[in-house]
């Protein structure tokens, strides 16, 4: 049998060869051992970096070429491992089938992380081209790269070392069949790399195999995502490239905004974000999980505050240098929505001050400052200005714009949402460039009646109840 014919078998045939949790052809893994690495700090400035791992032969080339098709309006930069491979000595040359090209040290990984470096800070570098015929680099021109939006790293051990781990924001693990695996490779170093049939598959058994189990499987765990069956799977590649255009959205608007900060995405806080922009998610699970979000933005704001050090004694006769949280806060709700998040505040800081503001708003711009109630001491104080939907931003100017006529400086005030979208954020990181914004989403933008898209409906009437047909009838109806 040729080996066309193999490996088409084997494509043909493949999805029943696949054993595991699997969603809808796309595992997504709880990110137990590491969380998935986008923070606000390091969106800063910096491009996305996405790394590809998985075994030789199991299509992450192929995968790569079709996120970077779908992502053709981005600078995206594809790195491979492999032009990183150490060029072979001509005793290394003469015995190359006891080179073991799938272990971690048949990388120049130093060489590697000094180019991601350079990349990831702008800078022009020029990438090798690996002859896998001539067993090394140097043969074809380097390939010169510049700027880049997203750049995607890929290769079988990409995973293997934790400092190129770390620099990168989303990590995908192509999982494809060993067989599979198998019969690609003997039919790519057969025809392409001009390779002998028996010397293929003593390579295979001798290093590829136990490589692959020994270090590529093992790094599996890191991945945010798995991919099975690679680039025939359109469901997940869709899902992947929607995800990073997502974070990309972020990502533009981090580089333009310092002030801005989204926390940290783990796939706990997109499973909370799943369930309450679920239409038919009940009211319980709706505050419940809003609640859990909610916390979590309050923490990340308080994390804002300035703060003095200090120093105490442990039970063990110790000194213990740490820090004395900020005295001088409070909260200011935006009625109605806002309200949902004093309880948060308030388990937070102990016996905290929150004061209120409520905004009549009619259409996009005819917002109307109806009721304040703030402390009368609010200029000397931090102020965690209360919204879960930062939508046009019109509201949220109004309540800035009040809390600097009451005196408080505009760098006093952190503005704390779940979610928002990119209009409001440029309207108060343009107007009021010293505010700090806390979220745990940036939304894709606001549709003609000017509701946050993808949101998740009114947000008070959900949380509080207000939303459903029942009507409560009173003693005197
Ligand atoms: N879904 C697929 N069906 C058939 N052949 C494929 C598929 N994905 C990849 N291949 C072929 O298998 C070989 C290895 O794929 P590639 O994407 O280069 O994998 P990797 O980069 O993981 O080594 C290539 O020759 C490619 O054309
Ligand atoms: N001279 C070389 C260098 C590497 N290999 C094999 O390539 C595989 C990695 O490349 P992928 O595109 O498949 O990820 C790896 O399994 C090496 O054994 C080689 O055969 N010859
Ligand atoms: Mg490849």
């Amino acid at each position: 049998m040729g080996t066309k014919s193999v490996v088409d078998l084997m494509e043909s045939s493949s999805e029943v060869h696949f054993s595991g949790v699997y969603m809808d052809g796309i595992e997504q893994r709880n990110a137990g051992a590491e969380q998935p690495t986008t923070s606000a700090t390091d969106m800063n400035k910096q491009p996305f970096v996405i790394g590809v791992a998985g075994g030789a032969a199991s299509g992450k080339t192929s995968v790569c070429d079709l996120i970077i098709q779908q992502l053709h309006d981005q600078r995206v930069v594809l790195v491979n491992q492999d032009s990183f491979y150490h060029n072979l000595t001509e005793e290394q040359l003469i015995r190359v089938q006891d080179y073991n090209f799938d272990h971690p040290e048949a990388f120049d990984t130093e060489h590697l992380l000094r180019v991601m470096d350079k990349l990831k800070c702008g800078q022009a570098v020029d990438i090798p081209k690996y002859d896998f015929k001539g067993y090394k680099t140097g043969v074809f021109p380097a390939r010169r790269v510049n700027l880049a939006d997203v750049i995607i790293l890929e290769g079988i051990l990409v995973f293997h070392d934790p400092r190129v781990r770390a620099l990168m924001n989303m990590k995908i693990f192509v999982d494809t069949d060993a067989d599979i695996r198998l019969a690609r490779r003997i039919k790519r170093d057969t025809a392409d790399n001009a390779r002998d049939i028996g010397a293929v598959l003593d390579q295979y058994s001798k290093f590829v195999k136990p490589a692959f189990d020994d270090f590529i499987l093992p790094t599996k765990k890191y991945a945010d995502i798995i991919i099975p069956r690679g680039g025939d799977n359109h469901v997940a590649i869709d899902l992947i490239v929607q995800h990073i255009r997502m974070k990309l959205g972020q990502h533009d608007l981090c580089k333009i905004y310092p002030s801005l900060y989204v926390i940290q995405s783990t796939f706990q806080i997109r499973g909370m974000h799943t369930l309450i922009r679920d239409s038919q998610t009940t009211k319980h699970d709706f505050v419940f999980y809003s609640d859990r979000l909610i916390r979590l933005v309050v923490e990340h704001g308080l994390g804002h505050l300035p703060f003095t050090e200090k120093q105490v004694i442990t039970p063990t006769g110790s000194v213990y240098s740490g820090v004395d949280f900020c005295k001088r806060l409070c909260g200011v709700s935006i009625i109605r929505s806002g309200e949902s998040m004093e309880n948060a505040l308030r388990a937070c800081c102990k016996g905290i001050k929150i004061g209120k503001i409520l905004i009549h708003r009619e259409g996009d711009n005819g917002q109307q400052l109806i009721y304040e109630k703030l402390p009368k001491d609010i200029s000397d104080r931090h102020v965690l200005l209360l919204d879960p939907i930062l939508g046009t931003g019109n509201s949220a100017v109004q309540a800035i714009s009040l809390l600097l006529k009451k005196g408080v400086p505009e760098s006093n005030i952190i503005f704390l949402n779940l979610i928002s979208a990119p209009q409001g954020v440029h309207v108060v990181c343009k107007s009021f460039p010293k505010i700090k914004i806390v979220t745990s989403d940036i939304e894709i933008g606001l549709n003609e009646d000017f509701r946050v898209i993808p949101g998740m409906g009114e947000f008070g009437d959900r949380y509080f109840g207000t939303d459903d047909d029942q009507q409560v009838l009173l003693p005197s109806q």
